[in-house]
């Protein structure tokens, strides 16, 4: 059935619809992974954007058991210039047509993605909405204009209750502000014991968990509108080690007086080069936000600036100065993506352990 996506700007893109035959709206973004779109869309820092994957030629694969990166996805919608209807592969249990279907995502194929991505890059992310084609593109287009993105997404995706996943190592405290599961599994390759939180559990209740550690997940949205998070580390901060990843970076820094804005399209892919200042290493990581720490900002903290983006210069990892906390803006679990800097969480389990050490010490 054709379809259409509709701009807020009154670009108007007519394709074939596949997956949930549903309209829906979002904030238009731009993934440039040649693979891992099961593991993109279900992705939840993704929660109310349409992605469009830049790579011609999605779904050859199909969706297996093991890739979700969460069980239900909050993605609005998925954009591709070409798609496989009829995937092959021996772990393919699914099309990811018939996934998208029954999740009521809607797909839209055989669109000109090139050019949707070169507007994205110009213009910055735009809202847009997957639609029949019987609507009038301008009455969509200045309905779109005065929609707000609503604030709340890290509540719509973040876990109800806490949960525990047992290990014989370290206790971490895991905050699910829209975790990938790819993050979970990294803790308890590593022995982990972990508990999983809500993104609005208090500093306390972490504490009174016996946290060793805490991990400050990826998350959708835009994180100054988790203000209750940012308490929450400031009550956490020296008190017990933190690693935060995507969201959990920018938070870790808003708790720590820098400042946020948002880029204009954002880094999505699996092919960011990120360097390390401290040994002029590159490690080329999986990205996924919209926002990023202001870099001037982190002069009147007691942060300091460990990793940047080689593309743009933009802040990609922080550490505290004082206290046993650092962060980074890409993806060490990968999921999809290079593993380059899935060292990160040894380096997280070695700082509990040397933090425990020094406690029986002291
Ligand atoms: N993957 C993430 O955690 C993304 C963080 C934040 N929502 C952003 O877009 O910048």
């Amino acid at each position: 059935m054709k379809k259409q996506l509709i701009l807020e700007d009154g670009h108007v893109f007519v394709g074939e619809g596949f997956g949930a035959d549903k309209e829906m709206s979002g904030e238009v973004v731009f993934n440039t992974g040649m693979t891992g779109y099961q593991e993109i869309l279900s992705d939840l820092s993704y929660c109310g954007q349409i992605v469009t994957m830049t790579y011609p030629l999605i779904g050859n694969y199909g969706i297996n058991r093991d890739d979700f990166e969460s069980i239900t996805p909050a993605i609005h919608g998925l954009i591709v210039k070409e798609y496989e209807a009829e995937p092959s592969h021996w772990k393919e249990e699914e099309s990811l047509g018939t996934l998208l279907e029954a999740k009521g995502i809607p797909g839209l194929a055989g669109i000109d993605t090139r050019k949707l991505t070169r507007l994205i890059r110009e213009h910055g992310t735009m809202k847009g909405r997957i639609c029949s084609l019987e609507v009038d593109p301008q009455v969509v287009a200045a309905e779109l204009r005065q929609t707000v993105m609503p604030t709340n997404q890290v509540e719509l995706v973040s876990t109800k209750d806490a949960y525990h996943a047992p290990g014989r190592g370290n206790r971490v405290v895991l905050v699910d502000f829209g975790m990938k599961h790819g993050i979970l599994q990294e803790l308890i390759a590593r022995q982990c014991d972990v508990v999983v939180v809500p993104y609005n559990t208090s500093a306390e209740e972490i504490i009174r968990l016996g946290a060793d550690g805490v991990m400050l997940s990826n998350g959708p949205g835009n994180p100054v509108h988790v203000p209750g998070a940012i308490a929450m580390i400031q009550g956490l901060l020296g008190r017990v080690p933190i690693f935060g990843i995507c969201l959990g970076h920018q938070l870790l820094a808003l708790a720590c007086g820098a400042t946020t804005s948002k880029l204009r399209f954002g880094h999505r892919g699996s092919n960011h080069p990120v360097r390390e200042l401290a040994t002029g290493k590159i490690d080329i990581t999986a990205q996924n936000h919209g926002y990023t720490v202001d870099p001037d900002s982190l002069v009147d903290t007691r942060l300091e600036l460990t990793h940047v983006a080689v593309n743009d210069g933009t802040v990609e990892g922080v550490k505290h100065l004082n206290a046993p906390a650092f962060s980074v803006q890409y993806h060490p679990e990968a999921s999809p993506g290079p593993q380059d800097a899935n060292p990160l969480f040894d380096q997280f389990v070695t700082m509990m352990e040397a933090e425990k050490k020094a406690r029986v010490l002291a």
